[in-house]
């Protein structure tokens, strides 16, 4: 409790850091004296701090800037190499230490297992922990206070056949993409997950959606969203060539030219298939876009009333729940299920019935390859399959003998017939 309490304390501590850096100062010192060290791992060391107290003074400066110009023809290009100024600082907070994990890090690190990993991502107190102990066998403190989680917590959901790892998280704050909180372990932990649960308190105002979106963005995380569709591709020599499919209304030759020249690069093929935004082309130029799956869950649904249940349901990739009444539940579950875009594939000896116990569990877009790379290694090699068999819906006979690059469905049955 004596621990908890400090941690708690550190963390109101670093959401004001930018504006009270030297009574920050000045309590971790107190708390080195106190012999609360190991606390100080949960946030970040001096020089870290110091080092991002300086960026984060840049990308004010440059925001401030880009406020009081005004958006016109004329400033269009300035603001464009203002925003790629922006992009660059921004990756450079997400880098991080040089140092390498420490042990705040090694904290939150947590084999991958299963078939496919879920993050929970949300403000303190929304029910992540509640949630995790509702659908795993994994019991997860909850608490009316907020911090209750300090680290990760792995559980295991399994549905239909597969093992699908579901992570609880500490609560993130705002400024949680400049390090604030935990915001550098759990937003990392983020970037590994298949599919992010963003979890929102149905009974708080809609800011906190936005502002969870805007965390997730700032830190490089596109969510539900496709990366643009722009080849690039720098070079030793020859100098930038610019292409373009279409007309563009956002981007230019020459912005382009001038982001890159910032970036130290002068030879470079691009070729925009698409008529992105400015902040589409850094994202490409940054190369650090993690594009993740996303569902907004709201927990709390008893709360409110049914016109407000109502309400939030009918928002684009969302379900409503309540964890602690177990309401709407299974639907989660299943929410779950289709966004990750699993498919199952049974397998099936020759004069045998398939086993639908234990089905692969593969990627929606899955081959024949990969289901007998999955069965065994050494069925990766397409000379030591003589042919398969599949039934299901991927087929036009049942069964069809098919080749390596054929796309599978879910719930399909294949029979791998080797090479003797
Ligand atoms: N009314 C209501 N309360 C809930 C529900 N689910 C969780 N709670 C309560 O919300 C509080 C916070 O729950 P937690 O599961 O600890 O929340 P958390 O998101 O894990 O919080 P941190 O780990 O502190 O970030 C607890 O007091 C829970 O009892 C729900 O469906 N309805
Ligand atoms: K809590
Ligand atoms: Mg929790």
């Amino acid at each position: 409790m004596f621990r908890e309490k400090y941690c708690m304390n550190l963390m109101g501590l670093n959401m004001d850091m930018s504006t009270n850096f030297d009574s920050m100062l000045q309590v971790v010192a107190l708390l080195r004296e106190k012999d609360c060290i190991t606390l100080l791992e949960f946030s970040m060391d001096m020089s870290t701090i110091r080092a991002t107290m300086g960026i984060l003074e840049r990308i004010k400066d440059i925001e401030a800037e880009m406020a009081k110009t005004q958006k016109n023809k004329a400033t269009e290009f300035h603001l464009g190499l203002l925003k790629s100024k922006l992009a660059k600082l921004r990756s450079q907070l997400l880098e991080g230490p040089k140092t390498g994990g420490n042990s705040a890090d090694k904290q939150f690190e947590v084999v991958k297992y299963g078939d496919a990993r879920v993050a929970l991502i949300g403000f303190p107190s929304v029910g992540k922990s509640t949630l995790l102990s509702t659908v795993t066998k994994t019991k997860s403190e909850a608490a009316s206070y907020e911090f209750t989680t300090l680290t990760c917590i792995p559980g295991i959901l399994e549905h239909k056949g597969a093992t699908i790892q579901l992570l609880d998280l500490p609560g993130i704050i705002e400024g949680a993409s400049q390090g604030k909180g935990r915001g550098r372990q759990v937003i990392a932990v983020a970037r590994s997950a298949d599919l992010v649960l963003l979890m929102l308190d149905a009974t708080k105002s809609d800011v906190q959606r936005r502002l969870l979106e805007q965390e997730l963005a700032l830190v490089g995380i596109r969510i539900n969203q496709s990366p643009p569709n722009v080849y690039y591709k720098p070079k030793k020599t020859g100098g930038v060539s610019f292409n373009a499919t279409l007309p563009l209304t956002h981007l230019n030759a020459k912005l382009c030219i001038a982001i890159l020249r910032d970036r130290a690069v002068h030879s470079a093929d691009i070729i925009v298939r698409e008529d992105v935004t400015v902040d589409q082309f850094l994202d490409v130029v940054e190369g650090n876009r993690q594009y993740i799956k996303c569902l907004y869950v709201y927990n709390k649904i008893d709360s409110v009333s049914l016109e407000e249940v109502d309400r939030l349901a009918r928002q684009p990739n969302t379900v409503v729940v309540s964890c602690e009444s177990r309401l709407n539940i299974d639907a989660l579950i299943d929410r779950i299920w289709t966004t990750l875009a699993l498919c199952r594939v049974y397998t099936k000896k020759r004069g045998a019935a398939p086993d639908f116990g234990d089905p692969l569990v593969l990627r929606e877009g899955a081959r024949v390859e990969d289901a007998c790379r999955t069965i065994h290694r050494s069925l990766a090699d397409a000379s030591q399959v003589k042919y398969c068999l599949v039934w299901g819906a991927s087929t036009k006979h049942n069964p069809q003998r098919v080749g390596f690059g054929h796309l599978l469905a879910d719930e399909d049955v294949v029979q791998v017939v080797k090479t003797t």
